[in-house]
């Protein structure tokens, strides 16, 4: 098994001490010139490290490090001092900072400073402070490489789903971290994963299941649920008609309990893999998708009016406006769409989305079995079921994978402050 390597500055030490507060931020009197070497360093990256040059416009010493091996990049010594991670600056019970980084001397100053093989060793002017830097903890900052989210190659799925995408759930009960670990890793990895061999009765072996991965997260549909087609709740969900594929939020999961009748079968699709395919089959269409905001709501039930904290684009792309991050797509939840003037190019490009995922090639559809709990993340995969009869009961629950909703909040918020009419006005637009 293989897991995301992260790294930590330094090793979490098990050594609990007290909290000690602001000790770093006491000014003393500052010495002006530092004692400075380079012993040593064999390696490209420590050579020839030396202290920025002093800016003749202003009556100022150097201001950091200059790293010649890494484009002669500068590391500001306010920097260092702030990302000090030894044992008094950080508390080593909850890895929290000790000192207020804003009570430093902005003007912060080496009395001397040393790098060689094992590090940079720095001791601050203005309070003596001995700060230690291994490369390896500066070297992905120097680069610029930090801070970036772990990246996990993705395995796209079509019609014939995944192999190695299934655990027993035996794995769970000989070694529940092992199995969890396996678990949560094919979920980031292929977009969704099944236990087999989970017990139906009683319902609560599924909960418990998905309370070994996190918090069950308390919804207006409840916490752990339990549906069948009986409008229990006002969404569609709770009937026995086709979804066609959508997804709400974060980690999602189903298990078939029971079901006397046919149909109401499973369909997954991979929408990074079809935001993929619109990409190069249409690069105006994805990027319209990504551009034009809208909304889109859960207020059939009485006093819930969720709408999402802000408008987001059907494809929410990452921090540099690269890989897909999270889809947003529900033709049944969608709001009334704004009139930004490119309206038709929305419905364009969404239609051209739409017919991509149901593709017979990317619709990967499958019958739920009691026995098999499905677990799928809704940031990458649109699920769906076909239409079925008879009475049909699936259990499970929406997890806390993902930053905490304030959806609920806010509803609750709407509605012990407005009338239902302008909250409604408001969630749907209509
Ligand atoms: C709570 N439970 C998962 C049963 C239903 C949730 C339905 C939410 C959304 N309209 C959808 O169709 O996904
Ligand atoms: O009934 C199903 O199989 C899926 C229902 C669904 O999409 C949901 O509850 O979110
Ligand atoms: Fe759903």
């Amino acid at each position: 098994m293989r897991f995301p390597r992260v790294r930590l500055p330094l090793p979490i030490s098990t050594l609990r001490q007290p909290l000690r507060r602001y000790s770093a931020g006491i000014s003393t009197p500052q010495s002006t010139k530092p004692r400075a070497s380079v012993v040593g360093a064999s390696s490209r990256f420590w050579a020839s490290v030396r202290e920025a040059p002093v800016n003749p416009d202003r009556e100022q010493g150097p201001k950091g490090l200059v790293f010649p091996s890494i484009n002669e990049k500068t590391i500001p010594y306010f920097w260092l001092r702030d990302s000090c991670r030894c044992s008094t600056c950080v508390n080593q019970a909850t890895r929290q900072r000790n000192f207020d980084t804003f009570e430093l001397p902005d003007d912060i100053r080496p009395s001397r400073w040393t790098a060689n093989e094992s590090g940079l060793e720095i001791q601050w002017s203005h309070d003596s402070h001995v700060s230690f830097y291994t490369r390896d903890f500066l070297e992905p900052y120097i680069k610029g490489d930090r801070p970036e989210p772990e990246d996990l190659p993705l395995e796209y799925f079509g019609a014939e789903g995944h192999r190695g995408s299934t655990i027993e759930y035996g794995e769970f009960v000989k070694n529940e971290t092992r199995a969890v670990g396996r678990l949560t890793d094919t979920i980031r990895r292929k977009g969704f994963a099944l236990v087999t061999g989970v017990p139906t009765e009683p319902v609560e072996t599924t909960k418990d299941l998905l309370e070994m991965i996190a918090p069950i997260r308390q919804t207006h549909y409840g916490g752990f649920y339990v549906f069948t087609p009986d409008l229990g709740v006002a969404d569609t969900a709770y009937t026995n008609e086709a979804l066609p594929s959508h997804e709400p939020s974060g980690i999602q999961c189903f298990h078939l309990l029971s079901h006397e009748g046919v149909g109401g079968e499973s369909t997954l699709v991979d929408g990074f893999y079809a935001a993929q395919i619109l990409r190069e089959e249409s690069l105006d269409s994805f990027n319209t998708l990504a551009n034009l905001r809208l909304s889109c709501h859960a207020s059939g039930n009485e006093g819930i009016a969720i709408s999402p904290d802000k408008l987001y684009p059907v494809l929410e792309l990452d921090s540099n406006q690269n890989a897909v991050h999270r889809i947003r797509w529900n033709k049944s939840d969608r709001a009334v769409l704004p009139l930004p003037g490119n309206e038709m190019e929305w419905y364009k490009a969404a239609r051209k989305f739409d017919e991509i995922l149901r593709r017979k090639e990317l619709v990967y559809q499958f019958q739920l079995k009691p026995g098999t709990v499905l677990l799928f993340d809704n940031w990458r995969v649109l699920h769906g079921r076909t239409e079925f009869t008879g009475k049909r009961k699936i259990c499970g629950g929406y997890l806390t994978a993902h930053p905490v909703s304030r959806d609920d909040f806010i509803s609750r918020w709407r509605y012990t402050n407005y009338e239902k009419r302008e909250v409604l006005k408001q969630v749907i637009g209509e």
